[in-house]
């Protein structure tokens, strides 16, 4: 079998245009475009990268970005206070905290500075247990995107056999409780698992959300098994072989375009919602 491909730019456009033509309304409404805040701690690289490409984003689509960036030596409580103003700015709709900050910081803390109504990127305790009971709330971008990319290909999850590589709390752990709630039957493996390979080969969909570089083998996945890379490394080389998976996949996310397209479209959508939830 050679697999499809699970387009996520061309999935993404789409969401990107609906959330530009409800930005519009909102903006009529508001007097004001809705408005992202990205706070980056420290200077990255890649973070830097990935914070540009969603303020560039966000702008092109009719929302407001706005970015700030905290010293690397910023403590906890410098970053809280910070993103604590951003909560209470009447201004602000959705802050997004670039992950990961310095060591120093108390990330799961700051993160909780944001705040239910605003927490855009899914981040904060509540959104979480949203997204484990099955209530409204904002989901994680990764998370969020590669759920409707599955269902923008009509990719069945009801019954399906969903492994999980990685339980990071924006992706891995998210992601899991998500395929959860959409009645997969859900196995989560991490640096522990005893036999990753022998895992991976009963998946009907795998999901790699590690960070390392091919580590799931391509002899690993089942034929016809549906396979979702969200892996972000250097080079963008995702979590899967991607090729040899390729041959054996019934359907797979390219790296690039794939789930990170998707990511900053769920972003920018429940930027947009949370705007619309501040008019009432
Ligand atoms: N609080 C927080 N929320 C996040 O959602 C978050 C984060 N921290 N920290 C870092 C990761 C990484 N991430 C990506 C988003 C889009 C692409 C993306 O669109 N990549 C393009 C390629 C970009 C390129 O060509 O360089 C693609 O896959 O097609 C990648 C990575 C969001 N993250």
């Amino acid at each position: 079998m050679t697999a499809r491909i699970l387009d996520g730019t061309a999935t993404a456009q789409a969401l990107l245009d609906e959330t530009a033509e409800r930005a519009a309304k909102l903006t009529e409404q508001l007097g004001r475009k809705p408005c992202l805040v990205t706070v980056l701690v420290g200077e990255d690289p890649a973070s830097v990268t990935y914070v540009k490409m969603k303020g560039n984003r966000a702008r092109k689509y009719g929302l407001e970005s706005r970015r700030i960036v905290l010293p690397e030596t910023s403590t906890t409580a410098e970053v809280v206070a910070q993103v604590e103003a951003l909560a209470a700015d009447n201004t602000v709709d959705g802050i997004l905290v670039q992950h990961p900050v310095p060591s120093q910081v108390d990330e799961p803390a700051v993160f909780e500075a944001i705040g239910a109504a605003k927490d855009v990127d899914g981040v904060t305790m509540a959104s979480f247990a949203a997204m484990g009971l099955g209530r409204p709330g904002f989901q994680s971008c990764t998370p969020g995107g590669i759920i409707r990319l599955l269902d923008a290909y009509e990719v069945p999850l009801a019954g399906q056999h969903a492994v999980v590589v990685g339980r990071s709390p924006i992706l891995g752990k998210p992601v899991g409780l998500l395929l959860l709630e959409r009645n997969a039957t859900v196995t989560y493996c991490h640096s522990k698992t005893r036999d990753l390979a022998e895992v991976v080969k009963t998946a009907d969909i795998v999901v790699a959300a590690v960070g390392k570089p091919e580590l799931i083998r391509g002899d690993w996945i089942k034929e016809g098994a549906v396979v979702v890379d969200g892996g972000y490394n250097p080079g963008n080389v995702g979590d899967v072989e991607y090729a040899a998976a390729a041959e054996r996949a019934s359907w797979i996310t390219p790296v690039p375009g794939g789930v990170g397209p998707m990511t900053i479209a769920t972003l920018l959508a429940q930027t947009v919602d949370a705007a619309a939830a501040r008019v009432g």
